[in-house]
C-alpha cells in the first residue's frame, strides 16, 4: 500500500498508541477488584477491556451480577483518584514515539491528541510524558467527547485549521478506526498497542504499521511527496 496524500495534521490516540498504560490500568484495577472481593484479571484481559473509556473497562472487569450503576460509579470515582495519584508510574512511552513526535513537530505537521481517557487525566499525561511536544489540541473523554463519536475529530480539525481530507487518525483499537470512519477521515492502525493485527485488518483502516519508525518514514517521506510502501 502507498501513502500518496500530503497530510497536514495527525490525530493520535493516547493509550496503546503513544503510551503503554497497561501496567497502570492493571495495577489500579486489580487493587480495586481485591478491595471489593471481586476476582482479579490478567494483563491480557485488561488489554482487551481498554479502549472504550474507563466506565466500560470497570463494567467489563466486575462480575455480571454486580454490574449496577452504584457499584460502577463508586469504582469509577476510586479509579480516578488512584489514577490521578499515580499517573506518572507504571506507564511508558513506546520506543521511537518521542523521536517520531519531535520530527513531525519539526516538519510543521499539526498534532492533535484524542483519547477516551478522562479529559483532565489525558491533559496530565500529555504534560508529563510529552513535555517537549506541542499538541495543538488535546481532547479526552467528557460529556461532550467520546470516541467513536466523531465530534472530537471535527473539533480538532476546526481548531487546527486542517480540513478533514488532510487529516489522519493514528490509533491501536477498533474504536479509533471507527472514529476516523465516522468523521470521514483516513486512519492508520498500529500493531504495537492493545489489539492484534488480525483484528485490526478486519476494520479496513487505510494503513497498518508495525513500528513508530515506519510511521516516521511514511510521514516525513510522504510530505516530501515521495511514495512509500506500507502494509
Ligand atoms: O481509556 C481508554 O479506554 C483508552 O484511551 P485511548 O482512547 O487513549 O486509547
Amino acid at each position: 500500500m502507498l501513502i500518496k496524500k500530503k497530510y497536514e495534521g495527525i490525530i493520535f490516540d493516547l493509550d496503546g498508541t503513544l503510551l503503554n498504560t497497561l501496567g497502570i490500568y492493571t495495577h489500579i484495577m486489580n487493587e480495586l477488584m481485591k478491595k471489593n472481593n471481586f476476582p482479579t484479571h490478567t494483563i491480557n484481559s485488561y488489554r482487551e477491556f481498554i479502549g472504550n473509556g474507563t466506565k466500560n473497562l470497570i463494567t467489563q472487569s466486575i462480575p455480571v451480577k454486580h454490574r449496577n450503576e452504584k457499584v460502577i460509579e463508586n469504582l469509577l470515582s476510586e479509579f480516578c483518584l488512584m489514577y490521578e495519584n499515580m499517573y506518572t508510574q507504571y506507564s511508558e512511552i513506546y520506543t521511537g514515539i518521542l523521536d517520531l513526535l519531535e520530527e513531525l513537530q519539526s516538519a510543521k505537521i499539526q498534532l492533535g491528541l484524542l483519547s477516551n481517557k478522562f479529559h483532565d487525566l489525558t491533559h496530565k499525561c500529555a504534560k508529563h510524558f510529552f513535555s517537549n511536544i506541542k499538541f495543538n489540541h488535546i481532547i479526552g473523554q467528557s460529556d461532550m467527547h467520546k470516541k467513536p463519536d466523531p465530534k472530537g475529530v471535527l473539533d480538532i480539525s476546526h481548531s487546527l485549521k486542517v480540513p478533514l481530507d488532510r487529516l489522519i487518525l493514528v490509533g491501536d483499537t477498533e474504536v479509533d478506526i471507527i472514529t476516523a470512519k465516522n468523521a470521514g477521515i483516513d486512519s492508520i492502525a498500529v500493531t504495537w498497542g492493545f489489539r492484534n493485527e488480525e483484528d485490526l485488518i478486519t476494520l479496513s483502516p487505510n494503513y497498518i504499521i508495525n513500528t513508530p519508525s515506519d510511521l516516521k518514514t511514511a510521514f516525513l517521506t510522504n510530505n516530501a511527496n515521495q511514495e512509500l510502501n506500507l502494509k
